[in-house]
């Protein structure tokens, strides 16, 4: 059977060691017949894996993966790699690798795949790979928005140049910082042993090994339920004494929430839809990463998988039966400049949960004030 080529984005502000991961990484006999596309300016620097420059911007390295770099549209690069396999122009790819620039917003990286027909059909995305610097990862994110939202996208946050910073009081401010802008993404060490193939990739819902859905793992909802009393509390705690001048520069963080939703009924598929719609068309660029496991009322053995970046939505995806005894709807999200509780009361209105001193969702759409039959605009 045919299976989708999984698609890792590696990204991480400029300098902070994407390259050098990818390096080490790509020395992984695993990682053999793995194709990297570098969506960057410049030079590429992965030269000393270098043999052999073949056409189009396609390099052949000395293990067997290429490497592209990419100075036009993602998604023609990605259609050629398709095209090139369908006529056996490459050989078959075990997995695609993208490094993006470091300034790069990693959203139009993932909505390239999402939101694409025909690449869909070819890949699938594993997950968002975010390498953070150990020694000027605080002042970055401090100063750079991007970075803020490189960390907030990720799946898996790399701290890199660890073997630089002596002071491990720093190092776990910077931890805690991170696990507040994202509470569900596993911090790993770049340099550790433990951070290769295993625990990079295969982050998506799919295990293709055993052919399951891990949702568990790839939701980590219950980060985020803890995370949610914590929210509030500044990261570097009341005694801190850094000179890293406080809350005056965490205003990127700031404007980062997340959360999970729950709901242990059934949910009717029009219902989710229009919650999921209204969300997308009215705050979409809001949305920086939405995944959850759905029960529907036509459908209840057959949870439906939610994933969306900002306004794209991968179509949703049933699957054959509930990885956990529990029948939950669970969604976590990670959204920025959007206040939580308009998203909690909208998914209460949805249901028609009611919330004190709030209009339900039947006081919504049933206005006793209205007159039936009448619209304002005629
Ligand atoms: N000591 C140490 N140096 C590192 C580590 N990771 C990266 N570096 C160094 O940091 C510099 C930048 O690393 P790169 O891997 O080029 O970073 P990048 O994110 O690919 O950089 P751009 O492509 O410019 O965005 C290089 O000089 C690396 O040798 C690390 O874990 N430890």
């Amino acid at each position: 059977m045919y299976r989708p080529i999984p698609v890792s984005v590696l990204t991480g502000f400029l300098g902070s060691g994407k390259t050098t991961l990818l390096n080490r990484l790509l020395k992984d006999p695993v990682l053999s017949d793995t194709a990297v596309i570098i969506n960057e300016f410049g030079e590429v620097s992965i030269d000393h894996l270098l043999v052999e420059q073949a056409s189009e911007g396609i390099i052949e390295l000395s293990d067997g993966c290429l490497c592209c770099t990419v100075r036009g549209e993602l998604v023609d690069t990605l259609a050629d790699l398709i095209d090139r396999l369908q006529t056996g122009r490459i050989k078959a790819l075990k997995r695609v690798i993208i490094e993006t620039t470091g300034l790069a917003d990693p959203a139009p990286v993932l909505q390239s795949i999402m939101g694409h027909p025909v690449l869909l059909q070819a890949f699938r995305l594993d997950g968002v790979l975010t390498t953070v610097d150990a020694i000027n990862g605080m002042a970055t994110l401090d100063n750079h928005e991007e970075a803020v939202r490189q960390v907030a996208m990720a799946d898996r946050i790399i701290l890199t140049k660890t073997d630089l910073s002596e002071a491990q009081a720093e190092l776990d401010i910077l931890k805690a910082r991170l696990r507040v802008l994202n509470p569900g993404a596993e911090i790993l060490y770049a340099g550790s042993e433990e951070t290769g193939y295993a625990s990079l990739f295969e982050c998506g819902l799919y295990n293709p090994e055993t052919r399951t859905a891990n949702v568990q793992r790839w939701l980590k909802a219950e980060a985020y339920d803890a995370h949610e009393h914590a929210h509030h509390d500044h990261v570097c705690g009341p005694d801190c004494d850094h000179d890293h001048h406080h809350h005056a520069h965490h205003h990127h963080d700031e404007a980062i929430r997340s959360f999970s939703l729950r709901h242990d009924a059934p949910i009717p598929v029009s219902t989710l839809e229009m919650f999921i719609d209204l969300l997308r068309s009215t705050h979409g660029e809001k949305l920086l990463r939405v995944k959850g496991i759905v029960q529907i009322v036509e459908d209840p053995e057959r949870p439906v998988i939610i994933h969306g970046v900002q306004k794209i939505f991968h179509p949703p995806a049933r699957l054959p039966e509930w990885p956990q005894e529990k029948r939950e709807t669970l969604l976590v999200m990670i959204v920025k400049d959007l206040p939580e509780t308009y998203v909690r009361e909208l998914f209460d209105a949805f249901l028609g949960r009611p919330v004190l001193d709030r209009p339900d969702r039947a006081a919504m759409m049933d206005n006793p004030l209205a007159i039936p039959g009448f619209s304002p605009k005629g």
